[in-house]
C-alpha cells in the first residue's frame, strides 16, 4: 500500500469521525454507509481504531453482492473484517442479504431492516468502478433504469458484467445523507472520473448521478 493510500485512508478516517461525532451531538444514533471493494480496506481500518460511541454508530453498505457472508465476495465479510473490530464490533451493522434465495425475494425484508436506520446518513461513502458504476448501479444492470428513478430504498440488480446477482440502495436513497464522499485511487479511477465529469448521460457513467451533489472526492495515486 502507497504512503500516499495509507495517509489517504487516514484523512477519511478522521472526517468521517469527526462527521459521526458532530452528529451524535444532536442525534442518539448515527448512520454510516459504505462501500465494498478492495479501495475502502485501509480507511475501514483505520475509522475502526477512532475513539467514537460506537454503540450508537449504525454501519450499512452501498450495496450487495448476494453471496453467503462467508464468501471472498461478501461486502459484509469486509465491514466485520476490518471495521467491526475491538471497541468498533459494538456498532450497529445491518447487512443487506437475507436467507431468500434471490435478491429479488430478499428485498422487502432487507428494506425493512434498512429503513429502521436512522436516516438521513451522516456519510455515504461511494467507491466508483472502471465504467463508471457505482454501488450496484452498473451502465448494464437491467434495472439500472430503475436503480436510479425510483423512490423505493433497494433494488434486486442483474449486471451482465458482474458474476453474482446483487441488491443495491437506489440513487434516490443514496442521496439522502448529510454528506457524499467519493474515494478512489489510482491513475485509471483518476482518468474514469476525469471522463464521468466531462459528460452529464447518467446511464452510461452511473457515478454522474453523485456529481452534482456536493461531494468530497478523496483521491490518491
Ligand atoms: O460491491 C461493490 O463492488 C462496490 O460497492 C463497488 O461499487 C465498488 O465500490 C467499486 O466496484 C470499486 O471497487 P474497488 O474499490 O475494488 O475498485
Amino acid at each position: 500500500m502507497s504512503d500516499a493510500r495509507t495517509q489517504l485512508a487516514e484523512q477519511l478516517a478522521e472526517a468521517v469521525f469527526q462527521a459521526l461525532n458532530d452528529d451524535l451531538e444532536h442525534q442518539e444514533n448515527a448512520l454510516l454507509v459504505v462501500s465494498g471493494g478492495s479501495t475502502p480496506f485501509p480507511f475501514l481500518k483505520a475509522l475502526a481504531a477512532k475513539p467514537l460511541p460506537w454503540e450508537r454508530v449504525q454501519i450499512t453498505l452501498a450495496d450487495e453482492r448476494w453471496v453467503d457472508e462467508q464468501s471472498d465476495d461478501s461486502n459484509a465479510k469486509l465491514v466485520r473484517e476490518y471495521l467491526l473490530q475491538g471497541a468498533a464490533a459494538a456498532a450497529h451493522f445491518e447487512p443487506l442479504t437475507s436467507e431468500a434465495g434471490t435478491p429479488e425475494e430478499g428485498v422487502p425484508d432487507v428494506s425493512e431492516r434498512a429503513l429502521s436506520l436512522s436516516w438521513p446518513a451522516s456519510v455515504v461513502i461511494l467507491g466508483m468502478g472502471g465504467d463508471g458504476h457505482t454501488a450496484s448501479l452498473f451502465p448494464d444492470s437491467l434495472e439500472l433504469g430503475l436503480a436510479l428513478a425510483t423512490e423505493e430504498p433497494l433494488v434486486a440488480v442483474r449486471t451482465p458484467s458482474q458474476p453474482q446477482p446483487r441488491i443495491t440502495f437506489s440513487a434516490d436513497r443514496l442521496h439522502q445523507a448529510r454528506r457524499h464522499v467519493l474515494h478512489i485511487t489510482g491513475d485509471d479511477k483518476r482518468a474514469v472520473l476525469a471522463k464521468a465529469l466531462s459528460g452529464d448521460d447518467v446511464r452510461q457513467m452511473p457515478i454522474r448521478a453523485f456529481l452534482s451533489c456536493p461531494l468530497a472526492i478523496y483521491w490518491a495515486p
